[in-house]
């Protein structure tokens, strides 16, 4: 695909549905009781897979754009899957559905594509195995293929080595339909949608600052949830903003979530000029529209508990880097090498082609700026959305077109991202 510069970017978008809080809104609708209506779902390739798969154990799920209608089956009911469970490109399906999995006497087996292939599952896994579930795969069950035989899980204590949400709502899944209680604890606050969402289908639990702790045997009661807008899709859009010159872009509805805002700290802190507007805060998840115009940025540093709360904005944040005076230092997020892609690797690689000076480190990365990015280069996206939708935005600053490969892998968050740059492009 070839994508331009463009002279400014002006508009209004209404950014599309969280993509982890439609995953758990699925998930959580399954094992109620009642119907769960869901609004402003995201229609994106990994909340589909979570669709297919417990639509596999006997759910009735009704999907039209972003209107979904769960009829729950009750706790412990989902069905054996007759055929194996696909998850696609999606870590979050992986490690939320093994932890329901965990507590269910039956088969099945999961299998993914090629990226998912190479993410480590042994963070779920092993501790769900401590619980009582049956697990294996390749590598004693740290990597797709999977298959989990579940039931008569007892409760643990567990205290997690990474600050993962993924971790802690498998664990605290499982923790649901085990014997007594289940405590995790993790080393810095990762997003709290699990926790959030279970209190809104009646489960009582408790967290005291980096614990939770939830007691089995409770039962779930259908829910109405209005998804906002993903603040991780919205941040490639509140940086083409910041960094096109007579730019002017409205985001509206965007899930403000105080675990998830690290992207507006560190746009705050670079000097952006973004602001709210309509804040609701009444709700499970608070939103609020953004309004980001062109700014001129400066370097920051970007370490410790931060880094859960922007996890998946570090690619579009080394961009910014790029078109801020001075250097950007990222470390402590040796996570991104075990995303879609190590992307910590792709980032680097990708942006070096269009002109940036920035330099991979064990843990993150070093950008110096302020750089004119030349373009004129064939990138690739490596099967990441967020690389992919990264080097779109580059493209709109670089001097010459830039080729992007892998521009499909877009759909897995954003299926309309292309269409809204296009919206906003003068
Ligand atoms: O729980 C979730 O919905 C997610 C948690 C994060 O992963 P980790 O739990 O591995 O940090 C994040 O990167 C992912 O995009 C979605
Ligand atoms: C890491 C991501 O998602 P997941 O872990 O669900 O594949 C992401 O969306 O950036």
């Amino acid at each position: 695909m070839k994508l331009e510069r463009v002279n400014k970017l002006n508009g209004e978008i209404q950014i599309p549905g969280d993509k982890s809080i439609s995953h758990r809104a699925v998930m959580f609708g399954s094992m109620a009781n009642g119907v769960t209506k869901i609004e402003n779902f995201l229609p994106g390739a990994d909340c589909l897979s979570t669709i297919s798969c417990f639509r596999k154990m006997g759910v009735s799920i009704s999907q039209s754009g972003t209107d979904v209608s769960v009829v729950g089956k009750g706790m412990g009911q989902l069905k054996e899957p007759a055929s194996l469970l696909d998850v696609g490109n999606s870590g979050t399906t992986t490690r939320l559905i093994l932890g329901v999995l965990a507590g269910l006497p039956f088969h099945s087996c999961l299998i993914g594509d090629e990226s998912i292939a190479k993410r480590p599952m042994s963070r779920v896994t092993n501790p769900l195995k401590q619980m009582g579930a049956k697990i294996d795969g390749r590598e004693y069950g740290n990597y797709t293929p999977i298959s989990i035989r579940g039931g008569d899980l007892k409760g643990i204590n567990y205290i997690s080595p990474v600050a993962s949400a993924q971790v802690k709502s498998a664990i605290l899944l499982a923790g649901l339909q085990a014997q007594g209680e289940t405590t995790v604890r993790e080393p810095h606050k990762s997003r709290d949608h699990t926790e959030n969402m279970l209190k809104a289908f009646g489960v009582n639990l408790e967290v005291d600052g980096l614990t939770v702790k939830i007691k089995g045997g409770q039962e779930l009661t259908a829910a109405s949830i209005f998804v906002p807008g993903d603040i991780s899709s919205a941040a490639f859009f509140l940086a083409a903003g910041a960094i096109n010159p007579r730019s002017e872009i409205r985001l509206n509805r965007v899930g403000t979530n105080q675990t998830r805002t690290g992207i507006l700290d560190v746009l705050l802190n670079m000097g952006a000029s973004v602001t709210q507007a309509n804040s609701v805060t009444d709700q499970a998840e608070p939103m609020a529209d953004f309004i980001v115009r062109t700014s001129n940025l400066k370097a920051t540093e970007i370490s410790g508990d931060l880094i859960p709360r922007l996890i998946d904005e570090i690619p579009i944040i080394a961009l910014l880097a790029t078109q801020a005076e001075g250097t950007t230092v990222i470390k402590d997020a040796s996570e991104l090498k075990v995303k879609e892609t190590n992307r910590i690797d792709t980032v680097v690689s990708e942006l070096s082609k269009l002109g940036a000076d920035i330099e991979a480190t064990d843990d993150g990365m070093i950008i110096r700026g302020k750089t004119a990015l030349k373009g004129g280069a064939i990138v690739s996206s490596h099967g990441d959305h967020r690389i992919g939708m990264m080097l779109a935005v580059a493209s709109t600053i670089c001097e010459e077109p830039i080729q992007l490969e892998g521009n499909e892998a877009i759909n897995v968050s954003y299926p309309s991202f292309f269409e809204h740059l296009r919206n906003l492009s003068e």
